[in-house]
């Protein structure tokens, strides 16, 4: 059989960022990758770019052509939007397969979604995979990571492929079947969330100093540079550090001061708080990531509440700088206690048996939020009990929260907005508190609904004599 004729390992339908740049990285693997796009008028320019890799490539001009060149059990894996172009393709794709196939969306969708495919293509005999990958471009083309939800027998065909092209910590590859149906989706959805918390108490720190001490960008990039040799040292960390001293060409000036401040979402911190609050979990940093993101989108409202009500920002001391710097370790570690107590919930929710540490440690490298801090998590998560209380937490986050408090302090007396680190404290506060304030609220409930309370010192549901109402 010629080179040319060779059949294909893996298919990649979706030459836009993402799939492109995993189809480069499969080639380079030596693996032979089956290529389509909606657009066809792609497939040439990419073969261009992909120069001696596109040896290992084999494109399709159509879906027929594109599945003709897979070999059997056939593995096709979609790079797309979710969601309705996901269902669509499905519908095409799903005529031309054979049972024992195997289809994976590698795009960042709805758990649900996932959950209802699966079981909508249970009849036919396909192996439908939510695999979520994270890393972005140059994680998909050097070493993502990646986590696989399906079942164990598309494990077994997917796993020698996907250990090739994955990032790997320490020689490790950071990718691992985290469990079936829709955990892969649903662990890269709250990996988003952790994202979202992340950068945006980066970005309020950024803003305290650009509008609460008049610090220029490339001094509060220098900062992050420094951060990043520290306990901070992960990727948003370097990114943070790298995006505040590119310079833009057209004015020389720093290129984030010429950036509009609103935030794109696609969908995924904003499910991680749907699914955090149908879990009856606490995702508060998350939440307000998504609700600072909101905020962001609202220019006009903003402008005009500029002028109406008055920026009113006062100045705010940056203290020593390694007061912000520990105020983000402390936000950061809460972060993650809560993504990771949202994981442990839809795990018994869902019966997915996730391995929390094993999900912790494949993003040691090739994700968006891999960072230093996930070691000591890594730790707690191995011991049973609280996750908050597991250690090293404890200690962690007691050494850090008192600078977490000044900035927040600092912010609000300034009326600089905090709303993720202030999140972060709010949920310290609460838990570390035996007795908080929730007996009115259920004083509240039983005064004006009879809903019952329980007493400190008596067991069984009770009511008040409230007078009257
Ligand atoms: N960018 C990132 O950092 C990351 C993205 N993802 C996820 O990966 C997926 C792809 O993202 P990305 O590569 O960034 O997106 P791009 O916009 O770069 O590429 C989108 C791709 O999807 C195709 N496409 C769009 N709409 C349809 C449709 N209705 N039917 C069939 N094909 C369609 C496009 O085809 P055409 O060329 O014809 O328009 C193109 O090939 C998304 O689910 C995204 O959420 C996951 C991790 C990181
Ligand atoms: O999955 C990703 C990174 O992990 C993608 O970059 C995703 O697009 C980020 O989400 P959003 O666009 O909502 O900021």
């Amino acid at each position: 059989m010629s080179q040319a004729q060779e059949p294909a390992q893996i298919g990649i339908y979706g030459l836009g960022t993402m799939g492109s740049a995993l189809a480069l990285n499969l080639a380079e693997q030596g693996i032979r990758v089956a290529i389509t796009n909606r657009d066809s008028d792609w497939i040439a320019p990419f073969l261009d770019r992909a120069g001696a890799l596109a040896g290992q490539m084999v494109p399709a001009d159509t879906l027929a052509e594109f599945v003709a060149a897979l070999a059997s059990p056939r593995i096709v894996l979609f790079m797309i939007p979710s969601g309705a172009p996901m269902d669509a393709m499905l519908a095409e794709i799903v005529p031309l397969l054979a049972p024992g196939d195997i289809v994976i969306d590698a795009g960042n969708a709805d758990f649900n979604d996932t959950r209802r495919r699966t079981r909508e293509l249970a009849p036919t005999g396909l192996h439908f995979t939510g695999m979520g990958v994270s890393g972005g471009e140059a994680g998909a083309r050097h070493g993502p990571s990646i986590m696989v939800g399906g079942s164990k027998s598309a494990w077994t065909a997917l796993e020698p492929i996907l250990t090739r092209i994955a990032a790997r910590y320490e020689g490790t590859p950071c990718v691992a079947r985290v469990g079936p149906d829709g955990a892969g989706h649903f662990v890269k959805t709250v990996h988003n969330g952790i994202e979202y918390a992340d950068m945006q108490m980066i970005a309020e720190i950024y803003g305290l100093l650009r509008d609460g001490a008049g610090w220029e960008a490339p001094r509060i990039g220098a900062l992050f540079a420094d951060w990043d040799r520290g306990p901070l040292h992960g990727f948003l960390t370097e990114v943070t550090a790298k995006t505040l001293v590119a310079r833009d060409p057209a004015t020389g000036r720093p290129l984030v001061d010429a950036i509009c401040d609103r935030a794109g979402q696609k969908g995924t911190g904003r499910w991680t708080v749907i699914e955090a609050l149908k879990l009856g979990q606490a995702a508060g940093v998350i939440g307000a990531a998504v609700d600072a993101r909101v905020w962001s989108a609202q220019a006009g409202l903003r402008q005009c509440a500029e002028e109406r009500l008055s920026p009113g920002a006062g100045s705010f001391d940056p203290l020593p700088a390694g007061a912000l710097e520990q105020a983000l370790i402390a936000g950061r570690l809460v972060t993650l206690v809560q993504g990771f107590e949202e994981l442990a919930a839809a795990s018994g929710e869902f019966s997915w048996e996730l391995d929390l540490a094993g999900i912790a440690r494949i993003w040691r490298a090739g994700c968006i939020i891999r960072s230093d801090l996930l070691h000591p998590l890594i730790g707690a998560l191995g011991q049973a009990g609280p996750l908050p209380l597991a250690h090293p937490l404890p200690a962690l986050l007691a050494a850090n929260v008192a600078p977490l408090r000044r900035v927040v302090a600092g912010a609000v007396g300034a009326g600089l907005p905090v709303p993720a680190l202030a999140a972060a404290l709010g949920w310290y506060d609460s838990i570390r508190r035996a007795r908080g304030s929730a007996n009115l609220i259920q004083a509240q409930r039983d005064f004006f609904g009879a809903h019952g309370f329980a007493r400190i010192d008596s067991p069984g549901s009770h009511h008040g004599d409230w007078g009257e109402r």
